[in-house]
């Protein structure tokens, strides 16, 4: 502040604003809790780890160990816990027992246990081996959708169209209710291929999958790269479109911002939010991304802001701390670093 005039330098002083004008204090604290109190009072978390957070592993993981880390996750109180991926073997080799680990989970009542599936195909297996919610995925951003799926967006749509179609047709067998879900958007705060996304064709996207019939619809920073500005402006123009009850927050940590980013969608009315089991994860097809944000940190921050979410930290502690082992590495929580130093 070198060239800044006295007068002004003392304007700048917090401190000295505070002593001048106490009033203030109590305007401010007013202010800060009418912002506190415009948080949602439960999030729904929707555990990732299983499904997004393994899927990238290049060792295979034995299917009892994922089975095992799903029912600890199970048991800490996760409503929803994406187990695992019902897509081509040759694509994402990691969920290729997919059938198996679906049937050798304990299923508790109280837990939603969805799958992936990318076509009818993948939706047939997953209800045979007893999946009653199925996530399909697209893309905003033409060239991730081919190098993920292997089709373009409008033909993605045209596939989830068809696939609801067959469905009926061939009357598949559920247990219980099937609930469509198209949950994911890619890319939308960035692409590893396009770069920048325009918040505009995410909210063209979301549209059509809400038009669809889909009603929850969780928007991917696939590669991470995103910030509380960019995820504001993406949610100011797909809120124009999509209500907030619809929506969810999958946010990769490459770049550090993914909590800040979730921060940012909480503020914006958005009550579910996708986390993963000691921050594991990625995608095949993107390249350098990190994992999703850490489920501890996520409702470390959540339970400190007096949010609830029924789910208990120290038993997600012990299930990342079992999948690390398995493993063999170090988490990505920060909550789980910082509860192992001596
Ligand atoms: C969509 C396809 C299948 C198209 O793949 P394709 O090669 O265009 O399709 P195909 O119909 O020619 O099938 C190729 C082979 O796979 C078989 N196949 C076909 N379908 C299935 C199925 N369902 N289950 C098992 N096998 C299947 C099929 O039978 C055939 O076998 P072959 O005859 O050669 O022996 C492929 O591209 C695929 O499986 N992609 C999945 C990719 C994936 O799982 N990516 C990761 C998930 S997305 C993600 O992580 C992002 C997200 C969701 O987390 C959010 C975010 O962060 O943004």
């Amino acid at each position: 502040m070198g060239n800044v005039p006295d007068a002004v330098k003392h304007c700048l002083s917090y401190e000295q604003v505070i002593r001048d004008y106490p009033w203030l204090t109590q305007w401010l604290q007013q202010g800060q809790s009418a912002a506190i109190n415009t948080y949602p009072e439960f999030v729904k978390v929707v555990e990732v780890g299983p499904r997004d957070g393994l899927q990238n592993e290049k060792e295979i993981v034995p299917t009892g160990v994922k089975i095992q880390l799903i029912d600890m996750l199970s048991e800490a109180g996760l409503p929803v816990i994406e187990a695992t991926s019902f897509v081509s073997s040759k694509w994402v080799p990691q969920m290729a027992d997919s059938a198996e680990v679906l049937r050798g989970i304990n299923r508790s009542p109280h837990v939603k246990y969805p799958v992936l599936t990318p076509n009818l195909r993948g939706l047939k297996a997953a209800v045979a081996a007893g999946a009653a919610e199925v996530a399909v995925f697209a893309s905003a951003s033409e060239t991730f959708s081919r190098k993920n799926i292997n089709c373009s967006i409008a033909e993605s749509m045209q596939r989830f169209e068809e696939l609801i179609h067959s469905a009926r047709e061939a009357h598949i067998p559920v247990r219980g209710e099937t609930l469509w879900k198209f949950r994911y958007v890619s890319c939308a705060l960035g692409c590893p291929y396009e770069g920048h996304i325009l918040p505009a064709k995410v909210t063209e996207v979301a549209k059509r999958l809400y038009g669809l019939g889909c009603h929850e619809i969780s928007l991917g920073d696939t590669i991470g790269v995103g910030t509380p500005g960019s995820m504001a402006k993406l949610l100011e123009s797909v809120l124009k479109e999509v209500p907030n009850h619809v929506l969810a927050v999958h946010c990769h940590d490459t770049y550090g911002q993914a909590l800040a980013n979730v921060l940012m969608a909480l503020q914006m009315g958005i009550s579910v939010v996708d986390s993963s089991v000691a921050g594991l994860g990625g995608c095949p097809y993107a390249k350098g991304a990190s994992g999703n944000v850490a489920t501890e940190d996520l409702l470390y921050m959540l339970h400190g802001l007096g949010i609830k979410t029924g789910v208990d930290l120290s038993k997600v502690m012990s299930a990342g701390d079992f999948i690390c082992k398995a493993l063999n590495r170090k988490t990505n929580s920060k909550v789980a670093q910082a509860n192992c130093q001596p």
